[in-house]
């Protein structure tokens, strides 16, 4: 199985700026790749419509040759940098689990997620905290890729370890396929089998 970008062009309005153009890239399930690249060249944005979040202007996201599924919870997970981001404010933790049907307790253990939080609402939590249940969340049992964007960045190192060393656990006993965006260049070269570098420019057109 494989999730591919194909010739993916995309800007945020009509006449702004592109921000990608004809850009290709795809992964295999079991495959690890990096993507880095100068701040603001449209990783964050590559990542968001390869999880279908944003739609391409021209070119196709392609997950086994077809476009990403519109229903249910999609097999193409993305967790962001800012957790706050990502989860709907009005729901308590138990809710924000139950709605992607994740409930693996080695998976809250592995986290260190605590059960009282479940009852908690996300204003209620810590950036880390939350974090862990972007984390867990996305590793419900259909997901095949994991679009990890800076996810650890804001976390202090422990935590980050802990994340880390679940989701690629995770990513090795399922074979799932991963696409991380990092600053780190070190972390990128020992987690990933290869490291693509996004380097186009815009002409401001
Ligand atoms: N929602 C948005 N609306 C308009 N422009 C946006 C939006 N999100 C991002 N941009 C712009 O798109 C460009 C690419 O942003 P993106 O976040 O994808 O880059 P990046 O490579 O991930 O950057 P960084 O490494 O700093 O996180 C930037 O110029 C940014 O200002």
């Amino acid at each position: 199985m494989r999730l591919e970008a194909k010739n993916v062009s995309f800007r945020y309005r009509e006449h702004s700026p592109w921000i990608l153009r004809e850009i290709s890239l795809s992964v295999e399930k079991g495959e690890r790749v990096g993507l880095v690249g100068p701040s603001g060249y449209g990783k964050s944005t590559l990542l968001r419509l390869m999880g279908g979040y944003l739609k391409p202007a021209s070119g196709e996201i392609l997950l086994d040759g077809k476009p990403l599924p519109q229903k249910g919870v999609c097999p193409v997970q993305l967790i962001y940098q800012h957790p706050e981001k990502a989860i709907n404010p009005r729901w308590k933790m138990k809710k924000v689990l139950e709605e992607s049907g994740m409930f693996r307790r080695e998976i809250m253990e592995a986290l260190g997620i605590e059960e009282e939080w479940l009852s908690r609402y996300p204003r209620e939590l810590s950036g880390g905290e939350l974090q862990r249940f972007c984390v867990a969340r996305s590793l419900f049992e259909g997901t095949q890729f994991l679009l990890a964007d800076e996810m650890s960045t804001m976390l202090d190192v422990i935590t980050q370890a802990q994340i880390w060393n679940l989701v690629l656990k995770e990513v090795e006993q399922r074979q799932l396929g991963l696409l991380m965006v990092t600053h780190n260049r070190a972390l990128a070269d020992r987690v990933c089998q290869r490291v693509v570098e996004l380097s186009v420019e815009t002409d401001g057109e």
